[in-house]
């Protein structure tokens, strides 16, 4: 855990490929070596043989560095920016100025890795690769005959293959993979000696101070920072063995108290957010996810396929003094860059389109959403564009795509990028997503990359840990909410090839995940959830924390920095079965801007760029409901307690609590009449109960800002409507 993550693969753990170097080949054909690459080859083994084998010493203290700083073992210099920027808070409105080179990262070595895509570049790429009688090896070989490093090749014949690059990479790729071996080694070592120390003891934990809520009080000061870690360990080890290692006496629910504040001031984590996230895994996991977002994740590049090959790419970068290597089975376009010479995002093939710094997990999306040629796509939240251009590649500058965001400077990116990768078939719009499909409908697939608070980017932007606020995860899971409905009310369900919408986002919350797709399934019955088909990625929650989602949520995925060392993030697809009903939460009525168009009989379609409805009387569900009145309830609370925090009186309070929309209860209670009267909402509501059943619409431009802290939920304007439903329908 936390040593050289940036030189570990992404995706699944796979197995160490070192055996495969020495398995025996005998159909690859002889291959002309330059004599550059000979010579380095020769220079790299006499490298490798002058190169003394890391000294266990070393590698522990690396890895014991990053376990107690928090630190890489290694100096790297900061990742260049990705162009497809998912948190918002690098603040990355032109992606096309990059930053410089990277430094000291040392291994590289192209990997010998299998084929499995959603696209159908591979079998293209795989062709490419072939004919271009390229030194670079690929994943894309492995159903190649002259694949390289497979079972009956020779051993001569592959070194024959290998670039000077690859050669030296491969050599200290193994030597890293020996260190990280023994690092975790010792690691484990480490804890096994902690474990004899105490061989028969409880370990002592708990102070008997407390605080004046009763929970024990740490001694520790920042400063103890082994000793923290110390603490960490062991009281993971008794959450995970609580019977025979707790003190006696002692509840679960101290340790988990004292854990919890040992993770703040290790990490640096406010109390909120290291709580929320604390209980999203056992003890133990949760400690491993912590660690991890102190590690930054892999520097990855996609390959523009709308210009160039991935093997063509990877050519000409090693060239250029890249070291690189496939990011994973998993990709087919991924580049994952060890130590490169060059600046990243000012290369001659950067400027020229051939690939776009992007996160590996953000490929996930637009891989679930599987977008097919001369299809209509809209891509709802689309700036700085990574997932657009991806779609684009996808879909081979066919059909058309709506690359949307209601950011009008984010959308400049957007277009640098479309323009910079040679997507021709894309419309850039500049509305908010609640205006679908008012605007347009009818699509046949919509991806919803929604803006969220970035749990999932921590390692990224470490001003997450303190900066969001129980405000922020009422307020983003409420815009996500009204944004789900927008994107499902966008879709064709009658769309021959699609008819589907993915959800996405850079946060590991469930308020943001699980409950937006259950808020999604409860108001939306003409929609359902299907398998992403993403090959890795854990189950979303099904049950946690006492509440209880649709099995189907299982079919969604989540992804953490702990286990697959990319990006935190979700990814659910849905599949639109019907029209949503008219008389479903959240709607207005439209008619389907592509029946219109192609003369079939016409559906009526509902939307609302206003989704959520004041007197939703109707079944709000025990979880992942949109419950005003519950919200408020809770806002109170939060209210309350950073009052008391403050050492306030909350009852001293006057009543005015934020509403979740951002419109003040006190302003909501009172309605503006035309002639500048007011009228109490009881009053109104009366009234609207003796006439007819009565719409009340809130218009809220909810827009998530970008600041350099992170997404900033600002709702700015508020009208207020009253329709009789009669006069709607
Ligand atoms: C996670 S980022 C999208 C990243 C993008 N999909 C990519 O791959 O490059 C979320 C985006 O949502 C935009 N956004 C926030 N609120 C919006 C709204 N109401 N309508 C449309 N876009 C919105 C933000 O400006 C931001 O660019």
């Amino acid at each position: 855990m936390g040593v050289g993550r940036r030189m570990k693969k992404q995706g699944p753990p796979e197995p160490l490929d070192e055996s495969l170097v020495t398995r025996k080949r005998k159909d690859a054909p002889p291959a002309a070596i330059p004599e550059r690459t000979k010579r380095s080859r020769i220079e790299a083994k006499a490298k490798a043989a002058a190169r003394p084998p890391p000294a266990k010493k070393e590698a522990v203290a690396k890895g014991g560095k990053t376990r107690i700083n928090g630190k890489p073992a290694k100096k790297f210099a900061p990742p260049p920016p990705s162009d497809d920027d998912d948190v918002m808070s690098d603040g990355i409105d032109n992606p096309d100025v990059m930053e410089d080179g990277l430094e000291g990262v040392n291994v590289t070595g192209l990997d010998a890795l299998g084929s499995a895509s959603e696209d159908d570049e591979d079998l293209e790429l795989a062709d490419d690769f072939a004919d271009s009688g390229s030194d670079i090896m690929d994943s894309d070989e492995e159903i190649k005959k002259v694949g390289m490093w497979s079972d009956e090749e020779d051993e001569d014949d592959v070194e024959e293959k290998l670039t000077a690059a690859n050669i030296e990479g491969l050599s200290r790729k193994l030597d890293m993979q020996r260190a990280v071996e023994e690092a975790e080694a010792a690691a484990e070592l480490e804890e096994a000696n902690l474990q004899t120390n105490i061989a028969g003891e409880r370990p002592k934990i708990l102070e008997d101070e407390e605080d004046e809520d009763g929970r024990p009080i740490s001694k520790l000061v920042t400063q103890d920072i082994q000793l923290l870690r110390t603490r960490l360990n062991d009281t993971v080890r008794v959450l995970d063995d609580f019977k025979n290692l707790a003190e006696i006496g002692r509840s679960r629910a101290e340790y988990r108290a004292q854990m919890l504040k040992d993770l703040c001031a290790y990490y640096g984590y406010s109390e909120f957010l290291a709580d929320k996230l604390l209980n999203l895994f056992p003890a133990r996991e949760a400690f491993a996810f912590f660690e991890a977002n102190e590690t930054p994740r892999p520097i990855v590049i996609r390959t523009n396929t709308l210009r160039t090959h991935r093997r063509e790419l990877a050519q000409s970068l090693i060239n250029r003094g890249v070291q690189l290597e496939p990011v994973g089975k998993w990709s087919k376009v991924g580049l994952q860059i060890f130590d490169t010479q060059i600046p990243l995002g000012a290369s001659p093939e950067y400027l020229a389109g051939h690939y776009i710094l992007q996160a590996a997990s953000s490929f996930l999306p637009v891989m679930a959403l599987a977008p097919q040629e001369n299809e209509r796509v809209l891509d709802m939240t689309a700036a700085p564009g990574g997932k657009t251009t991806h779609i684009a590649a996808l879909m081979k500058n066919t059909g058309c795509i709506f690359a949307n965001d209601a950011n009008k400077d984010r959308c400049k990116g957007l277009i640098g990028n479309i323009h910079r990768l040679g997507v021709r078939n894309t419309v850039v719009c500049n509305y908010s997503a609640l205006e679908f499909p008012r605007v347009m409908g009818g699509f046949d697939r919509v991806l919803l990359d929604a803006p969220c608070s970035g749990t999932g980017v921590i390692a990224k932007d470490a001003s997450v840990k303190t900066n969001k606020t129980e405000a922020d995860f009422m307020k983003l899971p409420h815009l996500q909410k009204q944004l789900i409905l927008a994107a499902i009310d966008s879709v064709d369900h009658h769309s021959k090839t699609g008819g589907y919408i993915v959800y996405s986002t850079c946060s590991v919350t469930i308020e943001e995940n699980e409950q937006v797709v259950q808020y999604a399934l409860n108001k939306r019955p003409n929609v359902k959830l299907v398998e992403t088909g993403l090959t890795f990625g854990k189950e979303g929650f099904t049950k946690i924390g006492g509440k209880i989602f649709h099995p189907s949520l299982k079919m969604t995925r989540r992804y953490y920095p702990h286990t697959y060392n990319v990006d935190g993030f979700f990814v659910a697809k849905f599949k639109k079965t019907g029209p949503t009903p008219p008389n479903a939460v959240g709607v207005n009525e439209a008619t389907s801007t592509a029946k219109k168009q192609s003369n079939a009989p016409v559906v009526t379609e509902v939307f609302d760029k206003t989704p959520i409805r004041e007197d939703s009387a109707d079944e709000e569900s025990d979880f992942g409901g949109f419950d005003e009145d519950e919200d408020q309830k809770y806002m109170q609370r939060a209210q309350a307690k950073t009052m008391r925090r403050k050492g306030k009186d909350p009852k001293s309070a006057p009543p005015k609590v934020q509403k979740s929309n951002g419109v003040a209860k006190e302003a909501e209670d009172k309605d503006e009449q035309p002639n500048g009267e007011t009228v109490a909402k009881k009053e109104k509501k009366s009234k609207a109960t003796a006439d007819a059943p009565v719409v009340t619409e809130v218009e809220v431009t909810t827009t998530a800002v970008p600041t350099e802290n992170g997404v900033e939920v600002q709702s700015k304007k508020v009208r207020r409507k009253s329709t009789s439903k009669k006069s709607k329908a």
